[in-house]
């Protein structure tokens, strides 16, 4: 299985015929892996590295700065900062001794950064006061706004690869932008503790909005299970590819279309023996960033079957749900 690479040039500078065959590749990516490698998405390779380290230099804060920032206590406020152990993500388990049980097993050793939109008033941001990072609200509030507009780009896409009927189209469903921006750190660990299964880096799980975008440093780690029934269990690595950005279909869009897109299962595991130690279990792998950008559809669409996405032979599969029921369903497990 291999994750498509999709030039996302031609979609924004050329021809209707242009972005209709980019249109297209993204879909059958979305259709086969669920996955795709976006090359030329529009947000440059400066922006994407000043990101990186302005990341890096968050979490080389002292513990209790971080602190003055925490992610409050539950799962309905997502935002702010969650050091290593708090969060265990999981995937589709909702009792609350089995979730105490997975966290306890086998941790999750990152630590996170959540931010979102400004105008989002039911989770408001939680930024440190100024004078402990200064700028780094600035380029966090600029950078949503970047990845913001490429997720507008690829939901128009998106409408176009099924020939929506413009009343319909997927853009005018997220016009709020009520997205989150998340800073990921997975602090260098043994590579025993990894592979032995008794802590993990991110668990197994698909993601809960429409679309997401995910920059990955040099490191390596992250996984994708087949798609492929037979396959359960199976995972392939999609290795960092310089310039590009990985999207990849969440739970809600899957719904929305009835299937057609996959929301895959992807997790972080111990990174190739090449960057650092070889596989030697003894050794200690080198920490690893990453920056995930999660969209959803605004709180109150009604998420049920687009049209051509299902007939007689092909019915619909799942309930109309609104994406606020579904999203917080799944994030009540997070915390
Ligand atoms: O760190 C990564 O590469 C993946 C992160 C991820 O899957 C998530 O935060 O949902
Ligand atoms: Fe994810």
């Amino acid at each position: 299985m291999t994750i498509p690479l999709v030039d996302f040039a031609p979609y924004r500078t050329g021809t209707d015929a242009d972005r209709k065959s980019v249109a297209v590749a993204i879909d059958d990516a979305f259709c086969s892996a669920g996955f795709v490698y976006l090359a030329n998405h529009g947000i440059s390779p400066d922006r994407v590295a000043q990101c990186f380290e302005w990341s890096a230099r968050f979490f080389a804060l002292p513990d209790e700065v971080k602190q003055i920032a925490p992610h409050p206590p539950g799962f309905t406020h997502h935002r702010g900062y969650s050091g290593c152990g708090k969060e265990k993500v999981t995937q589709m388990m909702f009792e609350q001794s089995d979730l105490a049980r997975a966290r306890a097993a086998a941790p999750d050793v990152k630590e996170s950064f959540e931010s979102g939109n400004p105008i989002d008033n039911a989770q408001p941001n939680i930024w440190l006061p100024e004078k402990e990072l200064p700028g780094f609200k600035d380029f966090m509030e600029n950078f949503f706004e970047d990845c913001k507009h490429l997720i507008h780009e690829i939901l128009g896409a998106l409408s176009l690869a099924l020939s929506l009927p413009e009343s319909l189209a997927l853009p005018a469903t997220h016009a709020q932008s009520l997205f989150q921006l998340r800073l990921l750190h997975y602090p260098a660990i043994s590579r025993s503790l990894l592979t032995s299964g008794s802590r993990t880096r991110i668990s197994a799980h698909s993601d809960f909005g429409t679309l997401t975008l995910l920059f990955q440093d040099e490191v390596g780690g992250l996984e994708v299970e087949d798609p492929d029934p037979l396959k359960k269990g199976t995972f392939h690595p999609v290795p960092p590819r310089p310039g590009t950005v990985i999207v990849n279909i969440a739970d809600l869009m899957e719904r929305w279309s009835n299937g057609r897109w996959k929301s895959t299962v992807h997790r972080v595991g111990p990174p190739p023996p090449a960057s650092g130690g070889g596989g030697d279990p003894t050794t200690v792998v080198p920490a690893r960033y990453s920056i995930p950008f999660f969209a959803t559809a605004d709180p109150q669409t009604v998420i049920s079957a687009l049209p051509g996405t299902y007939d007689s032979q092909n019915p619909k599969r799942w309930d109309s749900v609104t994406a606020a029921e579904y999203v917080q369903m799944r994030m009540s497990a997070l915390y």
